[in-house]
């Protein structure tokens, strides 16, 4: 348990992550996508039957979901599903319709999703929907981020490249760690948690639930950052941060307002 939170470590999902830059094969060579007439792209190179898997969300965040998938080339991405798509498709993945169309999904095979919806709550109530639909979520973790042994991901988390998950970190369920955000030992996160691109949480960092880290933003060790609270691109994150702050600046001073 994590603060209220319940973690399920998912090792049965491939970790090629933990030791990426030896094991990660050329983009577009071994772990290219194979589309399919649904859009998918899983590979097929084990033999095995690749697990289907919904998107819920045709944004940008979808967008970097799709490269991410891609480049695992683990699931068989059945489609996005969005209430208001800017087209047909996004990055050659067709889009459903809306959430209309999940029950008939789950009922034709599709057993997982992921959620590519950057605003936290919205995030967290979506996971419920799906949930309730009997749809399970997958820890996504790109093959070019690297993920210590010890580190614990909790279900519907991403994790995009070059992030790096240090010893013992905890991180809870639909978090996101941007690209190249670096969390290094006994970092917490509870659930919805986004930390942006580039942004550094040395050892014992704590982020609240929902909260988020902007981009760039760096923190002093073992400081905690409340729920729901927003640091801004660029903090200098010295001294705790209430829930619902907003943050900015170096050193980091709630923005008024
Ligand atoms: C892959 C991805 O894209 S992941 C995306 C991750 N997202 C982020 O990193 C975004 C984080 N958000 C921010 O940094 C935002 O600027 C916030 C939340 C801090 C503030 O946003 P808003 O509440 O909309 O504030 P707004 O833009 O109106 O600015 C208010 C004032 O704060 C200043 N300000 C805003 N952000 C910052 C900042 N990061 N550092 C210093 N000052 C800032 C503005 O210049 C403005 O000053 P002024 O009143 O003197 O003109």
């Amino acid at each position: 348990m994590l603060g209220g939170i319940r973690l399920e470590v998912r090792r049965d999902f491939p970790f090629a992550a933990r030791h990426a830059s030896r094991s990660a094969p050329p983009r577009g060579v071994a772990q290219g996508p194979n589309i399919g007439p649904s859009g998918g792209f899983a590979n097929a190179g084990d033999g095995g039957m690749a697990e289907r898997l919904v998107m819920l969300g045709a944004g940008g965040h979808g967008r970097a979901l799709i490269e991410l998938l891609r480049d695992l080339g683990t699931y068989d991405l059945a489609g996005l599903v969005d209430a208001a798509p800017k087209g047909p498709a996004m990055l050659g993945v067709p889009v459903l319709g809306d959430e209309a169309v999940l029950p008939g999904l789950r009922a034709g095979g599709v057993g997982l999703a992921c959620i590519a919806i950057g605003d936290p709550a919205a995030r967290l109530a979506a996971a419920a929907r799906l949930a309730a639909l009997g749809f399970r979520f997958p820890v996504l973790v790109h093959p070019a981020a690297v993920r210590a042994g010890s580190a614990e991901v909790a279900e519907g988390t991403v994790v995009l490249p070059r992030a790096v998950l240090g010893a013992a970190a905890r991180i809870g369920r639909f978090c996101i760690v941007n690209t190249g955000a670096i969390l290094e030992h006994d970092v917490v996160l509870e659930e919805g948690a986004h930390c942006g691109p580039g942004s550094v949480l040395p050892g014992g960092v704590r982020v609240g639930a929902r909260a988020l880290v902007g981009a760039g933003a760096a923190c002093r060790p073992y400081v905690t950052i409340g729920a729901g609270a927003v640091v801004g691109v660029g903090a200098a994150v010295t001294e705790d941060v209430a829930p619902g702050a907003v943050v900015a600046g170096v050193p980091a001073r709630p923005l008024p307002g």
